[in-house]
């Protein structure tokens, strides 16, 4: 397909990690979109896990970042130093500049998509193509994208939960939401705050997301509650809080809700043909937020279709950026 030598990788670009897939080789690379830079030079000096180890205990020389947010790049510059040293670190020392496919969220802004493609460019691809992140997402849940039938998919990443109906090679409809894992993250700590008057800092509610989360109300009741130290807000000093399973439903509740509600707006608007398919064949979740506990049972509740969770639900838009490079020479005549 390309010149001898050449490596082909797919990058899914996202909010919380990048995944790195090498053609032949599958996935090699998986790290948080992070990045460590002097304040005051703005040098680099460190990137993925190694930053974000320092998230929220820089001293004040250096700033840990994250250049992705809501699914786009908030910092350019940022993201291509990143972008530079994932392709780097994925294809070691073999030569020659990669053909690269991002896949981008469906409701981005042909500015972002741009800036997207240039940034991939600068950090060094020979090429760089887009590919729909509900679409990549499909194929690498194994979903019969090419298929008559349609297919509905629902990733929910770090910065949007996008939403789409596939069938016979193409999005049908689709929806994007900013509104994701790092949402559910921000009303976990906005709630603890105002609740127990504690300030915890960004990994430890992404923690207690995943130690003690769960969409159900009912579900939450069962979960033991869990010790959670931050800064008591009156005082200033550290402190520790028991913090619950109801609590941290209650604090999602409200953006779960808002998921939900774009699953059923995309589900009202497709075809009847299609959405006869889709209960059929169920809606599948990928991304990390399809790891929240009951998030099948309460998005099946409210839509009264089957769901279900494609295995590997946090590789899957990786895998199937990576597999459509297979096609990316059609793609290329199309751009
Ligand atoms: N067990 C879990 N329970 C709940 N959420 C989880 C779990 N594991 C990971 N997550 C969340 O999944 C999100 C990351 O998912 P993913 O890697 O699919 O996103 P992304 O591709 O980086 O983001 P985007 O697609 O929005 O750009 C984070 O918000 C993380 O907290």
């Amino acid at each position: 397909m390309f010149g001898f030598g050449e490596k082909n990788i797919g990058i899914d670009l996202g909010t919380a990690n990048t995944i790195v897939y090498v053609e032949g080789k599958g996935i090699v690379l998986r790290e948080p979109s992070v990045v460590a830079k002097s304040t005051k030079s703005g040098e680099v000096i460190a990137v993925g896990a190694e930053a974000r180890a320092m998230i929220g205990r820089t001293p004040a020389s250096i700033q840990a970042v994250r250049p992705m947010k809501d699914g786009v790049i908030a910092d350019y510059d940022t993201t291509v130093a990143m972008m530079k040293y994932f392709i780097q670190k994925a294809l070691g020392h073999s030569s020659g500049k990669p053909y690269v496919m991002v896949c981008v969220p469906t409701g981005i802004t042909a500015v972002e998509k741009r800036a997207v493609i240039d940034a991939t460019r600068v950090a060094g691809a020979r090429d760089a193509y887009v590919i729909e992140e509900p679409f990549a997402a499909a194929i690498g849940a194994g979903l019969p994208v090419m298929d008559p039938t349609g297919s509905m998919v629902v990733d929910i990443g770090g910065g949007t939960t996008d939403v789409a109906t596939i069938s016979l090679g193409g999005i049908v409809s689709s929806r994007s939401v900013r509104m994701a894992g790092d949402k559910l993250n921000e009303s976990i700590a906005q709630y603890v705050r105002q609740k127990y008057n504690l300030l915890i800092g960004e990994r430890t509610s992404e923690q207690l997301k995943i130690d003690i989360g769960s969409a159900s109300a009912d579900a939450a009741k069962e979960i033991k509650a869990v010790p959670v130290r931050g800064r008591d807000l009156v005082t200033g000093l550290p402190t520790t809080v028991e913090i619950s399973g109801t609590d941290v439903n209650k604090a999602i509740n409200e953006s779960v809700m808002a998921i939900i509600a774009t699953i059923k707006e995309t589900l009202e608007e497709t075809s009847p043909e299609i959405a006869a398919d889709v209960i059929d064949h169920g809606i599948v979740l990928t991304g990390g937020g399809a790891l929240l506990r009951n998030i099948t049972d309460v998005i099946a509740e409210a839509t009264q279709v089957p769901v279900s969770i494609a295995s590997d639900p946090l590789d899957c838009v990786a895998i199937g950026t990576g597999e459509s490079l297979k096609s990316i020479n059609v793609m290329k005549k199309k751009q």
